[in-house]
């Protein structure tokens, strides 16, 4: 397999991925879009950070990428639903950076107070101007932060150290993280009248796009100062343009634009405004940091492992992983074996979890089966990135609910599908954890192991129907390698489950269905 890395991702950090022998990494320098969208069919991977723009015209090309990760934290160059479409897994690395981010911020924090850029500049060229230098003390001062996250905690913290108050705004946020975090939830308006410094540290969404905007820098306290090192376009520029020109706004810093890289702001003309050009992660720690951390989800993702930090799945703690895998085997065969038994136009898939997992994570284990469910039936590439919604779009309503109660089974999951001709219903558990089994069709108990090729012939429970069945499929010279016989009342309707080495030729199966009795026959492959 073959990993594109660009953007000058740390080469320490990508030893483990040169480790892999069966992956072959190729480092570039900056490539345009056309001369992505030129190579990117040879790539199974790729690694950027913020410059490269994977935009839905290279994920077109990209027939055999599987990953795309990010050293870094936001994924805003990242065309994310088009990738989630194609069934390309996104994977960030968003711890590597966070102090570094947080140093920064708090470096421009000092900068802005004591002019250290500007006094340094002057200097060197050649004056000793103490007078146009007068700082400000960072004590006592409130500083609002917007976005409490990771690297916001970060700033909160470091800002406590020197003293200050801290406020913040975070809707996402409950007031017992931001008290223990020493910061005092507030709207937003507030912490603007408020605070004598703001720094942001949130994603660009459509939310948040020009938070701090015309009406937000008319609320601020005359002589604020602002920093941003989050994103471009978190901060309207050209109100801030207006804000530092009324000289409301007593200094600002940018590490960040809305377009980058920028090299002709307008705000480059105040002296009071410093900048530098996307700086928030650039420390040897932090780069290292997340070249490592980017190469390990690749490494797991281009094996088909379950990744930590997935932008487009369900993100998975390790104890949650622990306990759902043994039953994605499980899902997975399950999904392709009520695909393969139902007719029609499938309408929903309801599944449901009982015993030991009615009380656990189970949403990755309902991706799997859908998953499982789509690969039988589609063409495109299904995997746990797009099944969902390839299950949406195909107008299939997953439902998924955990059962309370007792059972027979110490973990169970039952599949209702439906379609616009009939309804069926599957349940399967795990033996000893890891053994799969078939418990139930429609109701039904059989008690068989869903792997390889299937032979389904619902019938009236009489003499005489499994040894003509069998007999068919033996004139074939096709062995069967388990039976499984289930019914209800005597006399009634049953079902017979085969395991057979070979798939019964097609030609063969009105033969069997023509067998007196005999309700239909169904070929199953898992
Ligand atoms: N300048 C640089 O080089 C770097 C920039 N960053 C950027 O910093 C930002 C923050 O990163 P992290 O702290 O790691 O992310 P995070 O996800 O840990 O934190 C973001 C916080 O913002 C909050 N939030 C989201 N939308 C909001 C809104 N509209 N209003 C108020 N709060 C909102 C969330 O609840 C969350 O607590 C990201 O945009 C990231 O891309 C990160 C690393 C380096
Ligand atoms: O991690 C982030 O979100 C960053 O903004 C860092 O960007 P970079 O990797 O330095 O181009």
């Amino acid at each position: 397999m073959k990993v594109l890395v660009l953007d000058g991702v740390e080469e320490e950090g990508l030893a483990a991925l040169r480790a892999e022998s069966d992956i072959e990494v190729d480092v570039r320098s900056k490539l345009t879009e056309d001369e992505l969208v030129d190579i990117i069919a040879d790539y199974d991977g790729m690694i950027v950070r913020s410059a490269t723009k994977v935009t839905a015209r290279v994920l077109e090309q990209a027939s055999k990428l599987k990953v795309v990760g990010r050293a870094g934290v936001g994924v805003d160059n990242i065309d994310v639903a088009a990738a989630t479409d194609k069934g390309v897994l996104v994977v960030n690395a968003p711890d590597g950076n966070t102090i570094a981010a947080a140093e920064h911020t708090i470096a421009m924090m000092m900068s802005l107070a004591r002019n250290i850029p500007q006094a340094s500049n002057t200097l060197r060229s050649g004056k000793w101007d103490k007078k146009s230098f007068m700082g400000v003390e960072l004590r006592d001062k409130v500083l609002g932060i917007i976005g409490l996250g990771r690297i916001g905690a970060a700033v909160a913290k470091r800002a406590q150290g020197l003293e200050m108050k801290v406020v913040a705004y975070d809707p996402y946020l409950t007031e017992e993280k931001a008290q223990m975090l020493g910061a005092q939830l507030l709207p937003l308006d507030e912490i603007l009248k408020m605070a004598d410094f703001i720094t942001c540290h949130i994603p660009l969404t459509k939310d948040s796009k020009y938070i701090l905007g015309e009406k937000a820098f008319s609320l601020m306290k005359p002589g604020v100062r602002v920093i941003n090192c989050a994103r471009g376009g978190v901060v309207d520029e050209e109100a801030l343009y207006e804000a530092m020109q009324t000289g409301k706004v007593a200094g600002a810093a940018l590490d960040v634009f809305e377009k980058e890289p920028n090299t002709d702001s307008p705000l480059f003309a105040f002296n009071n405004f410093i900048a530098t050009p996307h700086l928030g992660a650039s420390t040897s720690e932090a780069q290292l940091c997340v070249a490592c951390d980017v190469s390990l989800e690749l490494i797991a993702a281009l094996h088909g492992e379950f990744v930590k930090n997935a932008v487009n799945i369900p993100s998975m703690s390790p104890k949650v992983m622990a306990t759902v895998k043994p039953y994605l085997n499980l899902a997975e065969k399950m999904g392709r074996f009520c695909a393969q038994l139902i007719d029609g136009r499938v309408n929903k898939v309801e599944v449901t979890y009982s015993g030991d997992l009615a009380n656990q994570e189970v949403a990755p284990i309902t991706t799997t089966l859908i998953k499982g469910f789509l690969d039988t039936i589609l063409q495109v590439k299904v995997n746990f990135v797009n099944a969902p919604t390839l299950a949406r779009n195909r107008g299939i309503n997953v439902v998924q609910q955990q059962a309370s109660g007792e059972g027979d089974y110490a973990n169970l999951i039952t599949v209702k599908a439906v379609s616009d001709r009939e309804e069926i219903s599957v349940a399967g558990t795990n033996f000893g954890k890891v053994d799969p089994r078939i418990v139930s069709i429609d109701g039904y108990h059989v008690d068989a192991i869903p792997e390889g090729h299937m032979l389904y012939v619902p019938h009236i429970d009489k003499p005489r129907i499994i040894g003509p069945v069998c007999n068919l499929i033996g004139a074939h010279d096709i062995n069967i390698s388990g039976m499984q016989v289930g019914r209800k009342i005597i006399g009634g309707k049953a079902v017979m489950l085969l395991n057979v080495d070979a798939p019964v030729p097609e030609e063969t199966m009105p033969e069997i269905a023509k067998i007196d009795g005999v309700l239909s026959v169904r070929n199953v492959s898992i």
